[in-house]
């Protein structure tokens, strides 16, 4: 049988930025396309373009880098089919691999030994209409919630929706400033005025390299 393909905008090797495996080296493949559009986007040049690679193809660049973590992302990964026999390879394979994703497609397909990073995007992002709440369902401690916040009022809608949603029991959740939008500071002493149950990070990659493609 001829391999799948997906559609590719980059895949490097990075130290991981986000998410409770921050800072540990781990290669990237982000999948082109998303149907939603941040207003804070920081890979919007995913949107479109790219390089249609077949799954084997996209193995081998993989193994290429010789690092035991993969982190599947774009775009939005979900959009594309063949992602799922992409991800049962990966862990075939032996990797630890996670996956980042809006949280507006459902995640209940992916492979049960993937981690999950689910957005739940906030009324700043401008496609919090978009939240697929069923996916909490889903969710568990191998999974993690993912907040992105803009300001105050982002904030507030999170600390709703974790007390309303009990999300403290359903898996370990994140919180991220908008890059450049949000000072971290600020964040940092709401979290801890409320004594929010979340572990709070800033995008590691950005403070050693800036914003840009292949980090
Ligand atoms: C670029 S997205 C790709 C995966 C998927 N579409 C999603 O939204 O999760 C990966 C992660 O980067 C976060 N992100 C994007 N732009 C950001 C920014 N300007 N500041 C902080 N985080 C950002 C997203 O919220 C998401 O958690
Ligand atoms: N270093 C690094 N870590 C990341 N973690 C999640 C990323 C993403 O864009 O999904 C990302 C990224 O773009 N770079
Ligand atoms: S869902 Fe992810 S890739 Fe799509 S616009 Fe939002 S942050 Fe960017
Ligand atoms: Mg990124």
């Amino acid at each position: 049988m001829r391999s799948a393909s997906l559609r590719i905008s980059e895949i490097f090797h990075s130290l991981q930025g986000e998410t409770s495996r921050i800072g540990l080296p781990t290669v990237f493949v982000r999948l082109t396309g998303c149907p939603l559009r941040c207003t804070w986007c920081d890979s919007a040049y995913a949107f479109h373009g790219g390089e249609t690679m077949t799954i084997a193809d996209i193995l081998e660049k993989v193994a290429g880098y010789d690092a035991r973590h993969v982190c599947v992302t774009g775009g939005e990964p979900l959009a594309q089919k063949p992602v799922h026999q992409l991800l049962r390879d990966l862990c075939d394979a032996g990797y630890s691999v996670s996956l980042e994703t809006s949280g507006a497609l459902p995640v209940n397909e992916v492979d049960a030994r993937v981690s999950r990073i689910v957005d739940l995007k906030a009324p700043g992002s401008g496609e919090t209409e978009k939240n697929l709440w069923s996916n909490l369902d889903m969710l568990g401690a191998n999974d993690e919630i993912k907040f992105v916040l803009a300001g105050r009022e982002d904030y507030e809608w999170a600390r709703t929706v974790i007390r309303d949603r009990n999300l403290e029991q359903v898996a370990p959740i994140l919180f991220s400033p908008v890059w450049d939008s949000l000072p971290p500071a600020r964040l940092a002493d709401w979290v801890l005025e409320d004594k929010l149950p979340v572990r709070m990070q800033v995008q590691l990659h950005k403070i050693l390299w800036g914003e840009k493609p292949g980090v």
